[in-house]
């Protein structure tokens, strides 16, 4: 079986959900025209790290986008990992959060990024969520995770003992460390022995600039596409039936020793 799915590497404008809104809605519709199942936008799409201003700008219980992913994902009839936006509960606490839909706009899932990374102040401003993701695309188990996440193989490994074949990581990853994202994403997907989508932005706000490198990468740890440094979409068809090849031969799963670790 394959499985076909977009990369929507985009530019964020910060500080202007409204333009970020239509630039999404947009390359879904575009996605779905290429004959996509999926297509999976990077994080914190609708405001940029406008930290400072998530008072004015963050999105009320999500409810705006919620509304534009799930009319997006049924008109076009695809499926969408949703990036992740700034959302704010009641209460006032703010969240980095993820939205996950299928082709029939039904929300199949959501993640509230569980590690905040101090060096850009996330911790300052956001609220860590306290549980996993996990869910069925089109019959595809998956999971999704939040940038700084990356760095944590144990946190995706929870996933991977849950039998996850699709690994989303979304993200804006800076330009600096753009060689550590390139090695922890495939270090991911060759541990995990499952396809790891990870979407990174473009441009750059205030303090950063983003050079991309969107990467779809196998369960081998080879990289199926990347999509440079441009602003677009990139597509790539995923295997599946790969995943039976490669946990054959090197049942990692079956050879772990939970009676000397977790
Ligand atoms: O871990 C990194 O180097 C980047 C993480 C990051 O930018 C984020 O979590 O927003």
């Amino acid at each position: 079986m394959t499985f076909k799915v977009a990369v929507a590497q985009i530019d964020i404008a910060l500080g202007e959900p409204d333009r970020n809104y239509q630039t999404v809605t947009q390359a879904v519709k575009d996605a779905a025209k290429a004959g996509a199942d999926v297509v999976v936008f990077p994080e914190m799409w609708n405001t940029g790290y406008a930290l400072t201003e998530l008072a004015r700008l963050a999105d009320q219980d999500g409810w705006q986008t919620k509304q534009t992913l799930s009319r997006a994902a049924k008109e076009n009839q695809i499926a969408i990992v949703g990036g992740s936006v700034a959302t704010v509960r009641a209460g006032g606490q703010y969240y980095n959060t993820t939205y996950i839909y299928d082709q029939n706009g039904n929300l199949t899932g959501s993640y509230d990024k569980v590690h905040l990374f101090g060096l850009m102040h996330e911790d300052e401003f956001i609220q860590a969520g306290s549980q996993g993701s996990f869910f069925e695309l089109k019959g595809v188990k998956s999971a999704s995770f939040i940038c700084y996440d990356l760095r944590f193989p144990e946190w995706f490994r929870t996933v991977a003992k849950q039998g996850a074949d699709v690994i989303y990581v979304v993200a804006e990853w800076p330009t600096p460390r753009i060689e550590q994202w390139e090695a922890l994403v495939k270090a991911r997907a060759i541990e995990n022995q499952a396809f790891v989508v990870a979407v990174n932005r473009v441009g750059h706000d205030a303090e950063n600039s983003y050079n991309g490198h969107s990467l779809v990468v196998d369960p081998l740890g080879n990289v199926i596409a990347d999509a440079g440094e441009k602003a677009g979409l990139t597509f790539a068809e995923l295997d599946l039936d790969e995943l039976k090849t490669v946990r054959g031969p090197i049942p990692v799963f079956k050879d772990r020793r939970p009676d000397l670790y977790d």
